[in-house]
């Protein structure tokens, strides 16, 4: 289990002047083996900071992040069991190497004594498995590839790092709506197979499509999360319902043009505890509009 317990992020933002933005306020949610759980908010929400400290990209400011119960040591012995995919899987291969030589990479730094054949065997499964032809991808060189062919390359590496869980962050906001779903239904496949997966997106109607759980981000705090059918069918949250609201087309973005007139955090108090509405059910604010604050 990945947990993350009243995780807070605060960016320094001037050398001297000790100020800072904090973008991660006391979030707290975990991820299964085995279960899709989207991360869904606003741009500027603070999902991608969440990812890159999972990842170990950026460093935790307080509360703690814990993997089966420890706290999370960043390394190659976490890496082999903890990766991110990205939204730009261009930006993720060196344009001078050809596919088969990152999974040579992948190799000397994670598997140095499988022979070479074997490993060959291994990488050329991993293709297949994310319906790639090995023939066709291996030998080339990222920009004889398309964004969806380099997407599930990256997904068959995460497939021989014997993976435990992946964050997957905005992976589908460069390809069309048909590739897209294809990318989806990987993921779909990498749970199938006992892996834990965060998936992080804007998108309201993709964030539906495979996740057990939800998590609504807003201004880096949690305002709603629990099981998917729970959060997106019976919203409590004032924002989740707008977030619902706004999106009346599948594949529609949606954005977040005016502020929400209510007690945002109220239940939130100065511990960053959501109230628990009903299991797997929870809320910034259970008790809107009658107590009175208001916070955008
Ligand atoms: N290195 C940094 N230094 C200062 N502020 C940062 C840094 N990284 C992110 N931020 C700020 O933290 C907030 C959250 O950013 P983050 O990238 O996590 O949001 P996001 O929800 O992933 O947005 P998007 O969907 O646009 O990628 C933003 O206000 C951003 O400006």
């Amino acid at each position: 289990m990945l947990t993350l317990d009243r995780v807070t992020k605060t960016f320094r933002t001037g050398t001297f002047s000790g100020q800072g933005v904090t973008a991660v306020d006391r979030v707290s949610f975990g991820i299964a083996p085995g279960e899709v759980v989207t991360l869904i908010g606003e741009s500027g929400s603070g999902k991608s900071t969440i990812g890159r400290m999972i990842l170990g990209l950026t460093q935790v400011s307080e509360g703690s992040l814990t993997l089966d119960g420890e706290p999370v040591r960043s390394g190659k012995e976490y890496h082999r069991r903890v990766q991110g995919v990205f939204q730009d899987p261009f930006s993720c291969f060196n344009p001078v190497f050809r596919a088969d030589r990152v999974f040579a990479m992948i190799k000397d730094a994670y598997h140095p004594q499988v022979p070479a054949a074997e490993w060959r065997t291994r990488v050329e499964k991993a293709v297949r498995d994310v319906r790639l032809d090995p023939a066709q991808v291996l030998g080339k060189y990222p920009h004889q590839l398309s964004g969806g062919q380099l997407q599930r390359l990256l997904i068959a590496r995460t497939l021989l790092l014997d993976l435990e869980f992946l964050v997957a962050d905005e992976i589908t906001s460069m390809l069309d709506a048909s590739t897209r779903i294809d990318v989806l239904n990987l993921l779909g496949d990498l749970r199938e197979r006992g892996l834990g997966v965060l998936y992080i997106t804007h998108d309201l109607s993709l964030g539906t499509y495979l996740a057990e759980r939800t998590v609504v981000l807003r201004h880096g705090r949690v305002v709603e999360r629990g099981a998917t059918e729970k959060v997106f069918g019976d919203p409590q949250h004032p924002y989740t319902r707008r977030l619902l609201a706004a999106v009346p087309r599948l594949g529609a973005d949606w954005s977040d043009p005016e502020p929400v007139e209510v007690c945002l955090y109220h239940a939130s108090g100065a511990t960053g505890d959501l109230h628990e509405l009903e299991p797997d059910h929870h809320v910034a604010c259970a008790r809107l509009p009658e107590c009175g604050r208001t916070q955008q």
